[in-house]
């Protein structure tokens, strides 16, 4: 089983709109609802591909009841800890003339000292029996700066294999805990080390702890430093729609192909075949099976001859 960690789940809303116009009012064109977050994401991924599933983290309120409700019919199992506070939801606004997408994202609950002690001995039961775990997205109020580090220092003592998928001080301190794997966005990694180029950046990220670092550069795809080398992987023409979800996706083939024991170059490319599959995609955690195929054979994964 894959685990797939959300401490801060959502209700993910996506609204279309002709045109996004400040100050104007707007006539929304399509609306989808999907239970999110990005380790939800992850999750709904991997069980499209296949794998046995479990999510956890906080749910609470009428938002996270709603939540559960469009978990309950997909193949992947509920074990998130119940929240006093209600679930978040966010709002991601496609302007279908621009292609752009603007994210509104709510702050959500704030959880109590016992709801985190709570969720900790979830936590270590389901480790137990997890061949990997991510960790993925912003941290709610009331969790400590530093419940990143504390969970990959957990997995690791449990031998699990642990990727680290989050941004700001919960990802400096979540990598000095030594995960196998971190996955950054080009921000989220400029933010960590001061670099805006994207290899330079990358080695930095990797040098504070993390064992590899995937770093996901958009429409560029993705740059791996890794122990056994360093790869560019990169999808075959640029693709429009909303790269909402897309980085979760990369997250999801990684995982898959992690735990199948498969070798970085194949890694990289399911990763971004099925990043590139959401960018088409009406939401996060979503792609066409059959786009994901065709793409996955015309990703190209380039060796950088360049020392880790
Ligand atoms: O606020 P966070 O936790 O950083 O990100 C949350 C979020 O914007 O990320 C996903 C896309 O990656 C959305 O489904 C989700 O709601």
């Amino acid at each position: 089983m894959i685990l797939t960690v959300t401490l801060n789940t959502a209700l993910d809303l996506t609204y279309t709109v002709p045109a996004l116009v400040p100050h104007a009012t707007h006539r929304v064109t399509d609306v989808v609802e999907r239970p999110g977050g990005k380790g939800v994401n992850v999750a709904r991924v991997l069980a499209a591909l296949g794998h046995e599933t479990v999510v956890t983290g906080f749910a609470g309120g009428p938002t996270g009841e709603v939540l559960r409700g469009l978990l309950a019919p997909l193949p992947v199992r509920d074990a998130l800890v119940p929240s006093a506070g209600a679930t978040r939801r966010t709002v991601a606004v496609v302007d279908s003339a621009s292609g752009d997408t603007t994210q509104l994202n709510e702050p959500g609950p704030v959880i109590t000292p016992a709801e985190w002690a709570a969720f900790l001995s979830v936590y270590a039961e389901l480790l137990d029996g997890a061949r990997a775990v991510a960790l993925c997205g912003s941290l709610p109020r009331g969790v400590h700066v530093g419940a990143y580090a504390e969970l990959v220092r957990r997995a690791r003592a449990a031998g699990v294999p642990v990727l680290l998928d989050t941004s700001g001080e919960p990802l400096r301190r979540g990598i000095a805990a030594r995960p196998d794997l971190v996955k950054p966005n080009a921000d989220e990694l400029a933010a960590l080390t001061g670099a805006r180029e994207p290899l330079r950046a990358t080695r930095d990220a990797r040098r504070r702890g993390a064992h590899a670092v995937v770093a996901s550069l958009g429409a560029e795809g993705l740059l791996a430093v890794t122990p056994d080398g360093t790869w560019q992987a990169a999808p075959p023409a640029r693709v429009a729609g909303n790269p909402t979800g897309a980085g979760d996706s990369a997250v999801a083939g990684l995982l898959s192909a992690l735990v199948e024991g498969a070798p970085w170059p194949e890694r990289l490319a399911r990763a971004t075949a099925l990043a590139t599959a959401t960018v088409h995609a009406r939401a996060a955690g979503e792609f066409d099976a059959d786009r994901y195929g065709e793409l996955l054979e015309r990703v190209s994964v380039r060796e950088l001859a360049t020392a880790a």
